[in-house]
């Protein structure tokens, strides 16, 4: 099965995405997300301008050898660009291989470990007893895990929390909005938010926290520490990561399980925070990280040393993406949990799915491919625009910081 064309659908329904089409010879078609929150167009320009030339003619089969071709072939290895654009590619081809032999991508890795796959909402709010609501509220709609953010006293905007409490959307202008940061006032008021969730809440759900690369190693270890009595999933992206040694420090100083990788790219970021049982989750996801055959990798490797996956699902991450993922989810034998922040209706119209919520769970459905498609027309009706994430200043002397 030849690969005849491919082309790249930018478009904006509420929030930018990259989506690479592939076509065949026979008819058949695949899409994988090429989205990288605040930089769409560079991997667009990667994909059109460097990699489709590559592709026409090539056998759509083949997909082991494409990646390798990809990743060895441009010479100029990893990065978010590179591996964004590689796991397009992979994706859309992981779809037509699947939709060839008329089954769910999950058959073609193994098929079903489980029923279901176990996610957690974001739920956020301005203060503490908002931020309480809205959990009760994700409870309610019947979410078994959370994850919290709350506004911090003294604090004029921080991340997680958004504008509105059901949709979060960091990329919120068209060059970089500035957040001011203390670490002090975070440290003080993030213990007391889990204490009245759990009073509020009691003991059946998971909640999670998402850190965001805003601590030093040994701040963190310390905020894992003052969260220990609330028996956390996890603490997310506790410090930043480039320096895969800067999590032994955490290790040593609290049980609080940690989460770390949604901004890795490779297998080559998390070696040696698997290698060295460093952290518990690893939070790398199929748009980022090179496809599905790098995730797979990265899954088996962690799977040596009980490290179990949980991958990124925010908003930015499309609902092809998020259908990719969730046939990885179905199968990987040490899956931990997915994230899953909801999609707009506009999204949803544009991305239609087979992928299904109910009761905390989402179920990836049985259509042959993974199960998402793009409607190209509604999709032009959506132009792209510029957006950026913000950045992070310290309060006190406005020196920056990591956001
Ligand atoms: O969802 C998460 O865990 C995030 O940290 C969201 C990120 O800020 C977002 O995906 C950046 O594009
Ligand atoms: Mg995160």
């Amino acid at each position: 099965m030849k690969i005849t064309n491919a082309r790249v659908i930018v478009c904006s329904p509420g929030r930018n995405f990259v989506t690479l089409k592939i076509e065949t010879d026979e008819g058949l078609t695949g899409i994988g997300d090429a989205t990288l929150n605040g930089r769409e167009l560079s991997v667009a320009s990667y994909l059109t301008d460097h990699v489709i030339p590559c592709l026409i003619g090539r056998d759509a089969h083949q997909i082991e050898d494409i990646w390798q071709f990809l990743y060895k072939g441009a010479y100029w290895r990893r990065g978010p660009v590179t591996m964004s654009a590689i796991a397009a590619v992979d994706t859309a081809l992981w779809d037509i291989k699947a939709k060839a032999a008329g089954l769910p991508l999950y058959q073609l890795l193994g098929g079903k470990s489980r029923t279901g796959v176990m996610v957690y909402g974001h739920a956020n709010g301005s203060d503490i007893e908002h931020t309480v609501d809205e959990v009760l509220r994700y409870a309610d709609a019947g979410y078994k895990a959370i994850r919290a953010q709350s506004g911090v006293p003294g604090l004029d905007k921080v991340y997680g929390v958004g504008k509105g409490t059901l949709f979060y959307e960091p990329a919120d202008a068209d060059l970089p909005s500035e957040h001011d940061w203390s670490t002090e006032k975070y440290l003080r008021h993030t213990p007391k938010l889990f204490e009245r969730i759990r009073e509020k809440l009691g003991w059946d759900h998971h909640l999670l926290h998402d850190v965001h690369h805003r601590l030093t190693p040994i701040e963190a270890g310390r905020l894992g520490k003052d969260l220990e009595p609330y028996r956390l999933f996890w603490m997310e992206d506790a410090t930043p990561a480039e320096n895969q040694d800067a999590f032994r420090l955490i290790r040593q100083h609290t049980t609080t399980p940690l989460a770390v990788g949604e901004i890795f790219n490779s297998i080559w970021d998390c070696k040696g925070l698997i290698e060295n049982q460093l952290i518990d989750y690893i939070r790398a996801t199929v748009v980022h990280a090179g496809g599905i055959t790098q995730l797979r990798r990265i899954a088996d490797l962690a799977s040596l040393y009980q490290v179990r996956t949980g991958c990124h699902g925010a908003t930015d991450l499309s609902p092809v993406c998020m259908g990719a993922a969730l046939h990885f989810d179905l199968w990987v034998p040490n899956f931990g949990i997915q994230e899953y922040m909801r999609h707009t209706p506009e999204t949803d119209a544009v991305f239609p799915h087979a992928y299904t919520f109910q009761d905390g769970m989402l179920y990836p459905g049985d259509v042959p491919g993974h199960g998402v498609e793009i409607d190209e027309e509604l999709a032009a009706r959506y132009p792209y625009q510029r957006a950026y994430l913000p950045v992070n200043r310290l309060q006190h002397d406005g020196t920056l910081w990591n956001w």
